[in-house]
């Protein structure tokens, strides 16, 4: 991945400020310039999205910030999950999107040429609304990316040539199905089909599944919302224990959870604008914008 001159940076932050208008949107620029302390995990500048000739995304800047929750909230079609597909570049599987604009990551660029998408999926790890794991034993479900991206070499060829690592993959399925509160449930059916378990162990599994190949960034689109409240909480509180150590981002159509969960909120609206991003606390007790305290109090949306 190329680094981005930081002269380019500005120059497309300055040109989000000249090309928008002149009072709101010159306040909304404001509005959606969150401050904190350290560099940004992904810093997005200028990113617009398009779908054939329907514009889903625009002029959208925003840095996330590392070990903490960043929760997108919005109506319905507001560009969400766009939004967070650009972030490892999973928009690219679709034929129609087309991506302007710029996404760093520790300050370079995952939109360069070059960029390898495995390694970037793999940095920048993402768990799905519906809960996917594959049709396999619950250890192979974990062991699988480590194996895929070389990280432990198992199996009957590794067990032939003396290369196998079958200690080390029996302590990484553990790790990760601990650090995804999984462990105590699974671990004595381990070789047990991953499809046997309930809702919300699956989509902890998947939890597990992403953090064993040690990304540095979670996206969860709507991670909770196929789950009953018991296994919600459940990954909740997993989120929350996550971004000890990790950048998580949380796409969420429940505004009670993104107050619960998240360390900064930003918040969409329709047509794929940026309208508001800052402390969850701020946005949900004293937004800036009128729009988006229309939209939290439920006014509209
Ligand atoms: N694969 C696609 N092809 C064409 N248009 C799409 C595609 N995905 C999303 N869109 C359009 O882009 C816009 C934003 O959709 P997106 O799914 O990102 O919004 P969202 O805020 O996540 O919505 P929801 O909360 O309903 O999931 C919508 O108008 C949607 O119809």
């Amino acid at each position: 991945m190329s680094e981005i001159e930081p002269t380019q940076r500005t120059d497309l932050a300055e040109q989000r400020l000249t090309t928008t208008g002149e009072t709101d949107e010159t306040t909304q620029a404001a509005w959606t310039e969150f401050q904190f302390e350290d560099d940004a995990k992904l810093a997005v500048e200028a990113l617009d999205v398009y779908y054939g000739n329907e514009q889903a995304l625009q002029s959208v800047s925003l840095d996330v910030p590392d070990e903490s929750v960043t929760a997108l909230i919005g109506p319905s079609g507001c560009g969400k999950s766009t939004f967070l597909r650009c972030l490892n570049r999973m928009n690219d599987r679709i034929k129609s999107a087309r991506i302007e604009g710029s996404v760093a990551l520790d300050g370079q660029e995952i939109y360069s040429d070059g960029v390898n998408l495995v390694e970037l999926r793999k940095r920048v790890g993402m768990v799905f609304q519906e809960p996917n794991p594959f049709p396999k034993s619950i250890e192979d479900n974990i062991s699988y990316g480590p194996r895929k991206h070389g990280d432990l070499d198992t199996g009957l060829l590794a067990r032939l040539f003396g290369t196998d690592d079958a200690e080390e993959a029996q302590a990484l399925v553990e790790r990760a199905l601990r650090r995804a509160a999984l462990w105590e449930e699974v671990k004595d059916r381990l070789g047990d089909n991953a499809l046997g378990l309930s809702g919300g162990q699956q989509q902890r599994l998947c939890i597990a599944r992403c953090l064993a190949v040690d990304p540095d960034v979670i996206l969860m689109d709507e991670p909770a919302s196929a789950l009953d409240p018991i296994a919600t909480a459940k990954i909740e509180d997993l989120i929350e224990e996550l971004a000890e150590d990790y950048s998580v981002v949380v796409v969420t159509h429940n505004m009670q959870q993104a107050s619960r969960i998240s360390d900064q909120t930003a918040v969409f609206l329709t047509g794929g604008e940026l309208v508001e991003y800052g402390e969850t606390e701020q946005i949900f007790e004293n937004p800036q914008s009128q729009r988006v305290e229309d939209y939290i109090t439920g006014k509209f949306g």
